[in-house]
């Protein structure tokens, strides 16, 4: 079996400056999470540090000379090159998922996560808490008007998709707070995007129409795709098109740390992962499937393991990690804003996303909160997941948890 790719930290050359992190990190001055993104890409020019290629490592991975590449040093050109535009983008993003993991790991959380709209006394000024995913949301909103580069955002939490700007290059589509109905017990949870190019040709069209049709571009014409994982380690994963890219959270100067500059998932994992209470309500092909691997019986001759987080972004990046297949069989998770860019992702990482009969990034998209069955994972399990042909889960009686 073929292992995930070596990350910075198996690196010998750089093990031991990531062994004195901690001590450096208690040296210098502490910097919040909260620093503001900058306007443009500030990478450039004379404040560059110099750079060194890592020996054995893929020509797109680079490190400065402390052993760190920032997240924005590593768009801005340090290690791969998207536009200008693009990085002041992502850099709102980042900045707003920073917001959002400090949200979640916040003693205040409890009451948000559960319950809308209370706390506030009646004819109180104060605006009354409101659910995780709306301050998420609303997080992600504020963060990319502020960025000028997006003209429209499509997103779980609005029925519609949000006009921004007639002049911004991007359109983003998002699930702000996935997996937040585990909140309470401090399960990982995970915000997803994709960015799309405005389409200019429909610049002429009422508001509403062209913000639709922009947000409902096929996931084949993705310019980048991202997704953050708040866990014991906050951990972005990126794509540009060209390879995968993990960035950890340092906590202690508010940078993403590149961690991993090219992500490949295994050809083959032993892991399969799905909600398997549902069992009889899936379709022959699918039992069938699971109870072969289960045992050992399948192209690879050893049983398959269990794992299952209800999480999508966990259960997405420990498959990204490991290897296997990642499921939900039934018409659940979206198109536009989940299976899109994660199948972007898996893609980019060398894997396969399919709803169990097509390649996700194949299919047009023809509504936005379009719901569909979701595989992702190596590249030889997801082909022996759909030679059983009938994997998707038609019974959807709604379940209670
Ligand atoms: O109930 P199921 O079918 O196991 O679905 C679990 C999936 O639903 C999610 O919680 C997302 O659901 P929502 O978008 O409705 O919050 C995923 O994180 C998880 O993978």
């Amino acid at each position: 079996m073929q292992s995930a790719s070596t990350t910075l930290y198996q690196l010998p050359s750089l093990r031991g400056k990531f062994q004195t992190l901690l001590s450096k990190a208690q040296l210098f001055p502490v910097r919040s999470c909260f620093c503001r993104p900058r306007t443009r890409p500030s990478v450039s020019g004379s404040g560059m540090r110099s750079v060194i290629a890592l020996s054995g490592s893929s020509s797109s991975s680079y490190a400065v000379d402390d052993g760190f590449v920032t997240l924005i040093e590593y768009v801005g050109k340090r290690g791969i090159n998207v536009e200008d535009g693009l990085v002041v983008l992502l850099d709102h993003i980042q900045y707003a998922c920073k917001r959002i993991a400090t949200l979640v790991a916040s003693p205040f959380n409890s009451s948000l996560g559960k319950q809308e709209g209370i706390g506030a006394a009646s004819g109180s000024d104060r605006d009354a808490p409101k659910p995780l995913d709306i301050v998420s949301n609303e997080i992600i909103l504020s963060s990319l008007q502020k960025s000028g580069k997006v003209a429209v955002m499509a997103s779980e939490e609005n029925d519609a998709p949000i006009w921004i700007s007639d002049d911004g290059p991007y359109v983003v589509v998002t699930d702000p707070l996935d997996g937040s109905r585990n909140i309470d017990a401090s399960i990982p949870t995970g915000t997803i995007f994709g960015i799309y190019k405005r389409l200019e040709e429909l610049d002429d069209l009422p508001t509403e129409e062209k913000a639709m049709l922009n947000s409902l571009q096929s996931g084949s014409r993705l310019v980048a795709a991202g997704y953050v994982l708040y866990s014991s380690a906050t951990i972005l994963c990126t794509t540009f098109g060209s390879g995968t890219q993990t960035f950890t959270l340092d906590h202690s100067t508010g940078d993403f740390i590149l961690t991993n500059p090219s992500i490949e998932i295994p050809r083959r994992g032993q892991i399969y992962s799905v909600n398997d209470a549902r069992y009889f309500d899936w379709p022959e092909g699918l039992r069938r499937y699971i109870d072969t691997i289960r045992q050992g019986k399948g192209k690879y001759p050893k049983k398959y393991s269990a794992r299952y987080i209800c999480s999508l972004v966990a259960d997405l990046h420990r498959t990204l990690m490991y290897g296997g297949v990642a499921m939900n069989p039934r018409d659940h998770l979206r198109l536009v804003y989940e299976a899109n860019p994660l199948s972007f992702i898996v893609e980019q990482a060398g894997g396969r996303g399919s709803d169990g009969k097509n390649r996700i990034l194949s299919l047009q998209p023809v509504k936005l909160h379009q719901r569909l069955p979701l595989f992702l994972g190596s590249l030889e399990d997801m082909e022996e997941l759909e030679s059983y042909d009938d994997v998707q889960q038609r019974v959807n009686p709604g379940y209670e948890v």
